[in-house]
């Protein structure tokens, strides 16, 4: 074992013999000792934004950084090597056969997702990086209910999604602190990999999550200069696309492509996420409070303005304006219900082409085709950087069956990634549930009835779709239903509701995978 580096978990003899080398741990070592206490004080500066916010000073762009944007001669670094033309990206989680049917859909590229649509139990982390490993050689296959999954001639190319700056990784400590989740998944992937990419004519290339402020892209980016140095890979060899999905990054993007000019490869709209960080970032404004879910859609004034900003900005620079994920997936055994959806689906596509995206994000296989169809109509070049988009307006209002909707969804996705439900297939979407779960508690204002939204009231709801979950999960222990029951019903008692689910949600796993109570840090 490498100096100060202790895993707090067991590991299995494939783990540690291919992916916990002594070399990557060493590389782990360094690159968390390097910027461990630049993320811890980034973390601290986004307590101290949320307080301004809170105190009634609203987000604006950046008078430091006015020089940046109104300086027209800087773009970002052309596009790797297999990302020229991103049309469709389907993303997705990364187990074995997922990986394998992700890679094999027709889609361009392929976000590997270590974040929102994965439960990080140290297996699954650590499985995903044998698969990523063996993808990049081609060399994965596997081996299911009768059927042989393998690659097929043309796979998508491959982006890693690793877990954003807040989330810790408790089960590896280094000199007796937690790493980061986000150097853990990006510095494994990318020392084992890397060279290999380059070799076989790619790259290195990321997703970067949740980012809220354009010193955390800076961060990325000096990660990045001594990952390349560390391995004698020329600078500038990565490339990352950052998800605009915070509010307050809404208003630094052109910071954030700045400072990750060399490495960029453009920006997503991360409209779940986005949402959901409009929630609590504006918790203490209760002029901001927002309609039913199915309210806030792609066209109301706020999100539109942020898809128009969005692209403007990436073209400006000379990048990919990445559009996001419509929330449907197929629906089996039921064609009209299907069919309704997939309508949805080529709607929400249809606008993102035609509003200047570059390319679209698909979570199911069997949208390949719809998008495809789509964007290759409507975008006839690899791009559309020559589009530019603008202006803004809202309304909608708050109701009981919205709310009970949300509940319903926080509490039905708990459920399936809770680490003792994974075994029934649990896997999910960590964006959706925490922002179901915090939607209902953050603002205590009135329904569209003149009710007012009381903890009570989502006592109620949450006891309401009580036998609608025992229905949907039909494996349902009943310790778990009390930790979410109970869970939700102490979010709308909290001054504020909690930041991530996730970071919740890690010392269940945590305590599942044997760690210490020391080293589970927050806890329910
Ligand atoms: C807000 C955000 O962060 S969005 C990004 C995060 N979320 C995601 O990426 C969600 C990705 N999607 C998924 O995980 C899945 O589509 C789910 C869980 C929603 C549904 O999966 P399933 O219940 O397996 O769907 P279904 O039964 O229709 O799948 C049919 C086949 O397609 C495969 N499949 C479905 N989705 C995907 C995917 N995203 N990638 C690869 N394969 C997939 C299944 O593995 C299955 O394969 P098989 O026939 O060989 O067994
Ligand atoms: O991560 C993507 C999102 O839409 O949120």
């Amino acid at each position: 074992m490498v100096a100060g580096v202790q895993i707090h978990t067991k590991v299995s003899e494939q783990a540690q013999a291919e992916i916990l080398t002594e070399g990557a741990l060493t590389f782990l070592a360094a690159i968390h000792r390097t910027f461990e206490s630049t993320r811890q004080s980034l973390l601290v500066a986004r307590e101290s934004a949320q307080q301004r916010l809170d105190s009634g000073i609203p987000l604006d762009f950046p008078a430091e950084t006015s020089q940046i944007r109104a300086e027209p001669s800087w773009h970002c670094v052309p596009p790797g090597p297999g990302l020229e033309d991103r049309r469709v990206e389907i993303t997705g989680p990364t187990d074995r056969k997922m990986v394998i049917n992700a890679l094999n859909s027709g889609a361009k590229t392929f976000m590997a997702d270590f974040e929102d649509s994965n439960a990080p139990t140290f297996k699954a982390m650590i499985e995903g990086q044998v698969n990523l490993r063996d993808a990049v050689r081609r060399q994965i296959d596997f081996d299911s209910g009768g059927k042989h999954y393998k690659l097929s001639e043309n796979p998508a190319v491959l982006i890693v999604r690793p877990r954003g700056w807040h989330l810790d990784e408790p089960r590896l400590t280094i000199d007796n602190v937690p790493i980061s989740g986000s150097l853990f998944d990006f510095a494994l992937y990318f020392y084992h990999n890397a060279k290999e990419l380059v070799k076989r004519g790619f790259g290195p290339y990321f997703y970067l999550p949740k980012m809220e402020h354009y010193l955390e892209a800076r961060l990325w980016n000096d990660v990045f200069l001594f990952s390349q140095s560390y391995i004698g890979m020329p600078h500038n060899t990565i490339r990352a696309t950052v998800l605009i999905e915070t509010l307050p990054a809404a208003f630094q993007m052109e910071e954030i492509l700045f400072e990750l000019r060399n490495h960029s490869s453009g920006l997503n709209c991360g409209r779940w996420d986005y949402i959901f960080s409009f929630i609590k970032k504006r918790r203490a404004d209760r002029g901001a409070v927002l309609p039913d879910r199915k309210d806030v859609t792609m066209e109301v004034g706020f999100m539109d303005a942020y898809v128009r900003l969005l692209i403007q900005t990436c073209h400006k620079r000379k990048v990919a304006a990445m559009g996001g994920m419509s929330a449907q997936i197929p629906i089996k055994g039921d064609d009209k219900a299907n069919e309704i959806a997939m309508n949805k689906v080529r709607a929400d596509k249809l606008r993102e082409v035609t509003n200047g995206h570059d390319g679209t994000w698909i979570a199911h296989p069997l949208i390949n085709k719809i998008a495809r169809e789509v964007f290759d109509q409507h975008m006839v070049g690899p791009n559309q950087y020559h589009v530019r988009r603008e202006d803004i307006t809202a309304a909608g209002v708050r109701s009981k069956r919205g709310d009970r909707a949300r509940v319903l969804r926080g509490m039905d996705r708990w459920q399936r990634v809770h680490p003792t439900q994974l075994a029934h297939g649990g896997r999910r979407d960590g964006g959706n549930y925490a922002r179901a779960a915090v939607a209902v508690g953050a603002p205590r204002v009135a329904l569209d009835t003149g009710e007012p939204i009381t903890a009570e009231y989502v006592d109620a709801l949450v006891e309401e779709v009580e036998p609608e979950v025992r229905k949907a999960v039909p494996a349902l222990k009943e310790e778990h239903l009390k930790i979410v029951k109970d869970y939700l019903k102490s979010q709308v008692r909290k001054q504020w509701p909690s930041e991530f689910l996730t970071s919740d949600l890690m010392p269940y796993l945590a305590a599942a995978d044997g760690v210490p109570a020391k080293w589970r840090k927050s806890s329910l």
